[in-house]
């Protein structure tokens, strides 16, 4: 009984109409509820002060002749005085960003100056009515009447404010005229009741109205700031969270750090275990991440496989870094989705503010650069900014702003790298590798350039540009020499690349059979919805597909038995290592023998040593491209070998 009693009036006292029967709210809506009772209340405080202050000056002067006026003049002080302070008090609050959470502690506050101030009212008609004139008496009834209406329409939102205000004035006015015993003052204090009542009941009606506002609204804007599926705030909420940190940090120097984290083949986990899987996987993210930050933090949900993280009152840089480990370490159990266990990783950028940027499109800026490199370090990577990425992102972009230009300048040209056929000792065709002869920085190899058409949507141009030049150059070599040309996964974005192949071919006059594309693991499962689409054209078109880097990616076992490869292109990081790492050697071994099975071609990549070349030569796979067999070479010069030995019999050095 104690503690009910104990909770109700906590709730009473901090102005919850759920002591008036209203549902409750959870803590965090309560608080919100109070910010917007406590705001309204301030916005009308220095009007209503300033009026108390004058209010009681007339009262002071009305009762100069008075017997009391002594008392009544230390009393118009007092509360005058009061008045003024509260009333400048709420007016250097209302200037101070309005809070989203009010606690229980200021509601208390409020409601006990409420219940002062009228208390200093209700000692009015007790203390200085009898020994007033009838002029005094008549300004002590109006000043009463106008307390009384003046706070129930300040407390209008807050009842227990309005009864802790209103009630001394009511017993006050009641006393007075109770204690005369005259039959007109018994009237006027049932008039007074009925009025109070009339007063209160209004302003019961009113704040139920106002809460039930405040909830709907606060209802709406969450679905505006809640990302649906998580339920974590999402990037409005976010951007909002972001300017309210550099709001603090310019006001109050309050440090913070941004901790930014994408999450490593989410895509690959959506394409393999379909999107219902991908859904419940993000949830259980969403809710793993959560529990590993303070109770005041809340990880935002900012893109489909992006969550962010802002740390205030930030002390030192090995807060945010010691979150991000933690980060880290929630992935080290798999997720139990659908009867899977599935394993994720993340990459994670940190800012710190202002060390890395006083602005919102600097801090998001330099946190992106941040997590690029992390990215590229490998999953569970933490980079903290650093000037020089900043200075690395500033070349990525100058270097992506020559490349636009690389076509019509006649910067990039294609070599040619052999395919040699084991059994045979002959060349059965050319891979073509893209090259970038750059005016000032030299040749600069795709490794690096590639990345960056593919980030900024350049390879489409360059990917049209490398079919074009490769079908020409495949027109003056003899007919059963093929060529090969990379893909990346970007291209299956764009359908329009089928129309590219047949105009090339037409132009060039080359059968398609001749043409191979090599696409890569990881595009299989790629997040372009038309590769599958643009796959089947191909093969429709009678052009052969390879798979490029085999082993590397995720497995794609399934896609080989789906898709009719004609090749599959072992990674070079198993033939460099076979004949050191049975491992190795198993897997070349196995791969051989599947292709085998499967009644496709297997090319041996990165061939550098004879030794290399007999293991593969006895363990049965078909082709091998490599140092060993040829560099990556000119047009002429292959057209130069290719005519000088038409049977290419291009033997192993
Ligand atoms: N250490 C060693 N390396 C060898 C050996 N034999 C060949 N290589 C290199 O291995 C890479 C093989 O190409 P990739 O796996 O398709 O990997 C290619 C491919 O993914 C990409 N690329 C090249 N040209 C194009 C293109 O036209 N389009 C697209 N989308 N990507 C391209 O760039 C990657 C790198 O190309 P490159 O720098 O030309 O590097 C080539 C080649 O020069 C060897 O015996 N030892």
């Amino acid at each position: 009984m104690r503690t009910y009693l104990r909770s109700y009036f906590a709730t009473l006292f901090a102005g919850d109409l759920a002591a008036f029967g209203a549902p409750p709210t959870d803590e965090a809506l309560a608080g919100h509820i109070r910010a917007e009772q406590v705001s309204l209340v301030l916005g009308y405080s220095f009007g209503i002060m300033l009026a108390n202050a004058c209010n009681a000056l007339v009262l002071a002067v009305a009762l100069w002749q008075s017997a009391d006026w002594a008392f009544a003049l230390v009393w118009a002080a007092a509360v005058s005085s009061a008045a003024l302070f509260f009333g400048l008090q709420a007016r250097a609050s209302r200037r101070i960003a309005k809070p989203q959470f009010v606690s229980r502690r200021t509601m208390y506050r409020l409601v006990r100056n409420a219940l002062a101030l009228g208390t200093a009212w209700g000692v009015v008609p007790v203390a200085f009515f009898a020994n007033a004139s009838s002029g005094a008496q008549l300004v002590i009834t109006c000043l009463c009447a106008g307390m009384l209406a003046g706070g129930a329409f300040a407390f209008s939102t807050i009842p227990i404010a309005a009864i802790a205000f209103t009630g001394p004035i009511f017993l006050g006015t009641a006393i007075c005229l109770g204690r005369d015993g005259d039959f007109i003052y018994l009237l006027m204090a049932v008039l007074v009741l009925v009025y109070g009542s009339v007063l209160l009941r209004g302003v019961f009606l009113n704040a139920f109205e106002f809460r039930r506002r405040i909830i709907a609204q606060h209802e709406a804007e969450r679905t505006v700031r809640q990302d649906p599926l998580t339920h974590l705030p999402n990037r409005v909420a976010f951007n909002e969270a972001l300017n309210g940190a550099l709001n603090r940090l310019s006001r109050s120097s309050e440090e913070f750090a941004v901790l930014l984290l994408d999450l490593d083949r989410f895509k690959e986990i959506n394409d393999r275990y379909g999107h219902p899987a991908g859904d419940e996987f993000l949830v259980q993210v969403a809710a793993r991440l959560q529990r590993c930050t303070r109770a005041a933090e809340h990880v935002a949900r900012i893109g489909g496989d992006e969550f962010a993280l802002i740390m205030s009152n930030l002390t030192r840089p090995e807060d945010a870094l010691a979150i991000a480990e933690r980060f880290v370490a929630a992935f080290a159990d798999p997720f139990p989705i659908d009867g899977f266990e599935i394993t994720g990783a993340i990459s994670l950028g940190i800012v710190l503010a202002p060390r890395d940027g006083t602005t919102s499109h600097d801090l998001l800026k330099h946190v992106d650069i941040a997590l690029y490199r992390a990215k590229k370090s490998g999953s569970g990577t933490i980079c903290f900014f650093e000037t020089g990425d900043d200075q690395s992102a500033r070349d990525r972009r100058a270097l992506q702003h020559d490349l636009e230009h690389a076509i019509e300048a006649d910067q990039l040209f294609l070599v040619y790298q052999p395919f040699l056929d084991i059994r045979k000792g002959r060349v059965t065709g050319f891979e073509a590798l893209l090259r970038w002869q750059h005016p000032t920085r030299g040749l600069i190899p795709p490794t690096v350039f590639i990345p960056i058409a593919e980030e900024s949507g350049l390879i489409h141009q360059l990917g049209e540009w490398v079919i074009r030049r490769a079908c020409a150059m495949l027109s003056r070599w003899p007919d059963d020499i093929r060529i090969a040309v990379n893909f990346s996964a970007v291209q299956f974005q764009n359908v329009s690349i089928l129309q590219t192949i047949v105009e090339a071919l037409d132009a060039a006059n080359v059968a398609p059979n001749r043409l191979e594309i090599e696409i890569t693991e990881s595009m299989l499962i790629s997040k372009y919805g038309s590769a599958p689409a643009i796959l089947n054209g191909l093969l429709e078109l009678g052009l052969t597909v390879a798979l490029d880097d085999f082993g590397t990616g995720f497995s794609s076992l399934t896609y080989l038995r789906k898709l009719p490869f004609s090749r599959i292109k072992i990674d070079q990081s198993f033939i460099r290592d076979m004949l050191t790492q049975p491992d190795c050697a198993a897997i070349v071994k196995s791969v051989i023998g599947l292709a085998q099975d499967l009644q496709i071609g297997v090319v041996a990549e990165g061939v550098e040593t004879a030794d290399q070349l007999e293991y593969l030569r006895q363990t049965s796979c078909d082709e091998v491209q490599g140092y060993l067999i040829g560099r990556p070479m000119s047009g002429s010069e292959i057209s130069a070998l290719l005519d000088h030995d038409p049977q290419h019999s291009v033997h192993a050095a």
